[in-house]
Parts: C-alpha cells; sequence; structure tokens
C-alpha cells in the first residue's frame, strides 16, 4: 500500500542555486552583451560597472534569502516575482547609464519576462508588465531630462512602444501555456487514477484478477531465469455462500474488505496478495520454500479466524481453507494454479478450515 505522507516543498542546495541562476540569467546575458559594446567603446564603463555591482548585489541577496530559506515564508517560494524585477531594474539602470544598452534590452526584457510566465499568476504577469512598461518610459524620460530632450528621444519612444506591445501579448502567451500545464497536469493524475482502477479490485481495493495474471507471469519469468522458488496460495472463504444467505450480501461484502486488509497487512512487501474471483484471494509468496508458503498460509487462517467482526457478525468468525504450490521449473501459469487449486479442494473435502499443498515430487 502507498502511504500518503506530505512532504515539505524544500528545495536540496543545488535546485536552490538553480532557481536563483534562472532568474537572473536574463540580466547575466545582458551584462555579457553589454560588456563586448563596452570592449567596442560603444558603452561607457560606469554604466558596465554599476549593472555589474546590481546584478551582484541582486544575486547575493537572493542567495542569502534562499540559504536561511526566508523564501518559505512566501507564498511563492521561489520568489519569481522579486527575481523579475531585480532582473529589470538591473538591465533598466544600466540603460538609464548609457543609450547604447537601450539598443539590445528589449530581447532581454522578454527573456526575463519569459522565466515568469511558466510560474506567475495572470495578475502577478500583468502587474509586472505594466511596472516594467512604466519602468522602461520613467527610465527614458529621466535620462532625456538629464541629457536633454533631442531626436533621439522618438528613437527611445519608438523603441519603448516595441516592448510596451510585445510585454502584453507574453502575458496572454504566458496565460495559455499556463493553462496547458495546468490541463497536462490534470490529464496525467487521470491517467493515473484509470491505471491505478484498472489493477484494483473495486470492493477490497487488492489487485484484481488480471493483475494478479500479470504478477504471476512476472515471477514465473524471475524463477525461470534465476532460479529462485516461489509458490501460490489459493485462499477461499468457507460457506460464504451460507453468510451471504444468513446476513445479507452487504455482510459478506465487508467480510471480504476486513479479510483483505487483514492479508495485506500481514504480507511481506515482495509479496503479491489479490482477489482471484467471488470470495477467493491468491497469495504469492517470491523466494519461498513450500514450508514457509504453508508456514504463512496456517498464519493467515489463524488470522482470519480472529478477524474482528463484532460489527456485523457478533460472536461468529470465518475460516479459510487454502491450498499451496510451489512452482515447478519450466510450468506455465494455468498448471501451477490448477496444482494449488487441487490442494484447495482436498482442504475443502478434508472438513475445510485448513491448509494443505501438492508435495514436490
Ligand atoms: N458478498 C459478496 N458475495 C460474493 C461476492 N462475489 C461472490 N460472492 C458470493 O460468494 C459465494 C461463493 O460461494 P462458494 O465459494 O461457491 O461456496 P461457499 O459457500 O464459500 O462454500 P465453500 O467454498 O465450499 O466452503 C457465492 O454465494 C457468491 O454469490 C461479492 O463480491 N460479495
Amino acid at each position: 500500500m502507498h502511504s500518503h505522507i506530505a512532504k515539505r516543498r524544500t528545495l536540496p542546495g543545488s535546485a536552490r542555486m538553480q532557481k536563483i541562476s534562472q532568474a537572473n540569467i536574463a540580466s547575466l546575458l545582458y551584462l555579457a552583451t553589454i560588456f563586448v559594446f563596452f570592449q567596442q567603446d560603444q558603452v561607457n564603463p560606469v554604466a558596465f560597472l554599476v549593472g555589474a555591482g546590481t546584478l551582484t548585489f541582486f544575486m547575493l541577496f537572493f542567495f542569502v534569502i534562499f540559504r536561511l530559506q526566508l523564501n518559505t515564508h512566501f507564498y511563492d517560494r521561489s520568489l519569481t516575482f522579486a527575481q523579475v524585477v531585480a532582473s529589470v531594474i538591473t538591465m533598466l539602470s544600466v540603460a538609464y547609464l548609457d543609450r547604447t544598452a537601450q539598443l539590445v534590452l528589449g530581447p532581454f526584457l522578454l527573456i526575463a519576462f519569459s522565466y515568469g510566465t511558466f510560474r506567475l499568476s495572470r495578475s502577478s504577469l500583468t502587474v509586472l508588465a505594466a511596472g516594467t512598461i512604466a519602468g522602461y518610459l520613467a527610465m527614458i524620460l529621466l535620462r532625456s531630462y538629464r541629457e536633454g530632450f533631442g531626436d533621439a528621444l522618438k528613437l527611445d519612444l519608438l523603441q519603448w512602444i516595441v516592448v510596451a506591445l510585445t510585454l502584453p501579448l507574453m502575458v496572454s502567451v504566458g496565460g495559455r501555456i499556463r493553462q496547458l500545464r495546468a490541463t497536462l497536469k490534470l490529464t496525467r493524475r487521470q491517467l493515473q487514477q484509470f491505471e491505478e482502477k484498472a489493477i484494483r479490485d473495486e470492493l477490497t481495493g487488492l489487485y484484481n484478477r488480471r493483475q494478479l495474471q500479470t504478477e504471476l507471469d512476472t515471477a514465473i519469468a524471475r524463477a525461470n531465469s534465476e532460479g529462485i522458488p516461489f509458490c501460490l496460495c489459493l485462499i477461499d472463504v468457507d460457506h460464504f455462500k451460507d453468510i451471504n444467505d444468513k446476513h445479507g450480501h452487504l455482510v459478506g461484502d465487508v467480510i471480504l474488505r476486513e479479510f483483505a486488509r487483514v492479508a495485506l497487512d500481514s504480507i511481506r512487501d515482495s509479496d503479491v496478495i489479490g482477489r482471484y474471483g467471488g470470495d477467493e484471494f491468491m497469495h504469492l509468496l517470491p523466494n519461498t520454500s513450500l514450508k514457509g508458503a504453508v508456514m504463512h498460509a496456517e498464519r493467515l487462517r489463524v488470522y482470519a479466524h480472529f478477524l474482528d467482526l463484532q460489527g456485523v457478525l457478533p460472536q461468529k468468525s470465518i475460516s479459510l481453507s487454502i491450498g499451496v504450490a510451489q512452482f515447478r521449473s519450466g510450468e506455465d501459469a494455468a498448471a501451477l494454479i490448477e496444482r494449488a487449486d487441487t490442494a484447495l479442494y482436498r482442504a475443502k473435502e478434508r472438513g475445510r478450515n485448513r491448509v494443505e499443498w501438492i508435495d514436490e515430487e
């Protein structure tokens, strides 16, 4: 059975670092490009140094935040919004200090945004886009105020218009991508549920007959290739028809479910148990000798006897008949089941409430 233990979503150290570098990759690339400009004497050193300083400051800032796990206090633990803002601030400051740096600002702003589109809600993205567009405009106007309103402002504004048109588009595309991701996630979960349903018996939650067949085929293949012994038990509730007739089908259902629960608890992790049909169960014991399997079957018989049925059958107990057979090299699933069934039939014949097995000849 699977245990559903809720795990805290804390990131390992390497993933935390990855989160930081992803967010700042846009400003890092931007600065690298500006460095090339600077080497070609196209950008003044102050703009480049201020950009490098700002980027280093933000990188260190987020590193410390993640290291101290302060990000866990926020709903968005990856601090995507803050990191995109930091990236935009870094790029805008460089462009403010040198107009040439603005030439490549647009594409890098889009890269910074693409990081946010996967993680942020539509409203956060809209706020971010509006803030960036407004910040960009303010940066142009401030710079023109400092350097004088000339012809360059017209070009600045044209560049700004391109960004002001493309960022909202990015927000809308981001929304679609997130929708697709959500649909994909839901479909994956539904598929897992269908797959799980397809192998389970609805009443008891144990493996169904089809899955038992698959498990048996796997066990046979492994036993044939590795020569490891395994056993098969067929378990049948005695006089189950009488229980149904006297106490009703619902009581019968509760008994089957209760037995399944106890049986599942009593087996080893490597064992397989399932409902073969009606009141009959199949138990596979890999890497087990016939003697070991018979001992386990006996234990199961005793457990069933002491099953707590106070709620449905006061002062009564159920009994099991169990047939055990050990796999013989080379035989097929049908032959093995038939031998276990013969042992089960013998247990019924010899008075029920007992374990019988087929001896190895
Ligand atoms: N409550 C309930 N009964 C079921 C279910 N599936 C099969 N049965 C009943 O289980 C009974 C199986 O009876 P049998 O195994 O043939 O006979 P028995 O009364 O157990 O007698 P022995 O096996 O010879 O001891 C039948 O009455 C079926 O109707 C189920 O899902 N729920």
